[in-house]
């Protein structure tokens, strides 16, 4: 793979050096080497990809439905082309394991395909008054879109936050991490390509202070979507508010996985390594961080849990280990902090804990048993591949304390007991509830958080309803 790749900013269908020349070095996870530099938006820049949106807009909001959807299917189409390019550009640049790398670049195909389907069916209602009335509502697009994408899932959200704002008619200005700006630009490369007009996608890589925040206060974006931190996703509210602009916050999580005795325990045991270890190393807004396990299976459980954790293969994503390297120093530095206020909350893991001794942002799978639901282990989001263990003795104490906890974006249940688990998904405050799976669910349905996890809903067709705005029209058709 070559880095001669185009990094200048994406702006009205030309790749451009940031007004101010400044560019940022993004390295590999895997080795902390430099793989190339990106040019860095800056408010001007913002100011320009907002220009050129808001003038791309009018024809592509006035472009037939149908024809949206054949270019987003022909962007979907160029996407799986070049699934193999894509995926070793996104295990480069996060440092993911490849083949999850390779399931993110399809996610991101399949977004644009099931969005292209629904491009030309999104309409409004008749509503019925008396005969001297004719009703209607109509679904609009909201106009300039701002997409602020995180860089644990790069690839996968740039799919899931811009195809249905495209699909609905609006325009959009993408701001990738700054820790993996590379393929979002490659999928803007794409959308040129395929025939989608200059400045519908506009991408800018840069930083949260200053491209993020000229983004997300920019007086003529007509709607945010932040994916982050519950900090960041506050400023970007804020933000938003100054403008009146729409904002769907996408934030955190610390969502319990509710393990019962009367569960598949294999299968059990399976979900929960998925849910925490061998999904991009933990760094997931919905991981499965808490693990509450019944007191008759605690110790046969974890037993069998820290003895799968210690086998899991840690390494550089492109040997596809099961865990990869952390995305950035930050978040090694965090998360490597956070392993340390385990062992003062609760002492040693019973597993993990160590860093190893070579270049890249690696962690071993990590796990803290008898953790108290109340220390700052089981409370805060880690994001990496540390899990925290509490026992409990019955159904009632289970569903309290997996709702004792600041965010509420999905709540996890393993048992074949129906009726419980359908009690759990009544009674957990979270936007999404798994039943003997976790990460359940697909483009299709809705996803987004409770409480402290944010508002707003993404995938499904409840993603068109957040790009669009309903107009009533009235009209009275007989005169007294
Ligand atoms: N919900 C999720 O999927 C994610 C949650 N996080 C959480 O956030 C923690 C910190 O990670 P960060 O990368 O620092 O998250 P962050 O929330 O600061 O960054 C996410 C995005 O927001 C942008 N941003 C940062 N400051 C901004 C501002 N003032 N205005 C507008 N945009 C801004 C960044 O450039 C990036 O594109 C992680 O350890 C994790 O706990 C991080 C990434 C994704
Ligand atoms: N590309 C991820 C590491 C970094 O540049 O911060």
């Amino acid at each position: 793979m070559t880095t001669t790749e185009k990094h200048d900013l994406l702006i009205d269908g030309e790749f451009i050096p940031a007004t101010s020349g400044e560019r940022f070095v993004t390295l590999n996870p895997a080795t902390e080497e430099p793989i190339t530099e990106v040019a860095a938006a800056d408010k001007e820049d913002i100011d320009r990809a907002v220009e050129s949106a808001h003038e791309a807009y009018p024809k592509w909001r006035s472009t037939a439905p149908e024809e949206r959807g054949r270019l987003l299917t022909a962007l979907a189409a160029r996407i799986r082309e070049e699934t193999d390019y894509l995926a070793e550009l996104e295990t480069r640049d996060n440092g993911k394991p490849i083949s999850q790398a390779r399931s993110d670049v399809e996610g991101c195909a399949r977004y644009f395909e099931y969005y292209a389907g629904i491009a030309d069916k999104i309409h409004g209602d008749s509503i019925p008054l008396t005969d001297k009335y004719v009703d209607y509502t109509v679904r609009e697009p909201l106009g300039v879109t701002g997409q602020i994408i995180p860089w644990n899932f790069p690839v996968n959200l740039v799919g899931r936050t811009i195809a249905p704002a495209l699909a609905a008619g609006n325009v959009a200005v993408a701001k990738p991490a700054e820790q993996t700006p590379l393929s979002a630009l490659k999928i803007g490369e794409f959308a040129l390509e395929v025939g989608i007009p200059p400045g519908v996608l506009n991408v800018v890589p840069g930083f949260g202070a200053t491209a993020g925040a000229s983004l997300a206060g920019h007086p003529d974006v007509n709607a945010i979507s932040f994916t982050g931190s519950v900090v960041t996703g506050r400023q970007v509210a804020k933000l938003g508010a100054d403008n009146v602009t729409p904002v769907h916050l996408e934030l955190g999580g610390k969502s319990p996985n509710v393990v019962f005795p009367d569960a598949d325990l294999d299968h059990a045991l399976d979900e929960t390594i998925t849910a925490i270890f061998a999904t991009n190393a933990g760094q997931v807004c919905s991981a499965g961080s808490r693990l509450l396990v019944h007191e008759s299976i605690h110790s046969e459980f974890v037993d069998r849990l820290a003895t799968r954790a210690s086998e899991l293969t840690v390494g550089p994503g492109l040997e596809d280990p099961d865990v990869g390297p952390l995305v950035s120093s930050d978040q090694h530095r965090k998360v490597r902090e956070y392993v340390e206020i385990g062992r003062e909350e609760v002492g040693d893991p019973i597993v993990g804990g160590k860093t190893p001794d070579h270049d890249g942002y690696f962690v071993e799978p990590t796990i803290f048993d008898d953790v108290d639901n109340s220390d700052r282990i089981a409370q805060e989001e880690i994001f990496g591949p540390v899990l925290s263990v509490i026992e409990f003795s019955d159904e009632r104490e289970a569903f309290e304390l997996a709702n004792d906890v600041d965010y509420g974006l999905v709540a996890g249940i393993f048992t074949s007991d129906v009726g419980r688990a359908h009690r759990f998904a009544h009674e957990m405050e979270a936007g999404q509830v798994y039943i003997n799976e976790w990460f359940a669910g697909g483009v299709e349905t809705p996803f987004g958080g409770y409480k402290q996890s944010g508002f707003g809903r993404e995938k499904g067709l409840e993603a068109i309803e957040s790009y669009t705005q309903v107009k009533n029209v009235c009209a009275r058709i007989e005169l007294e």
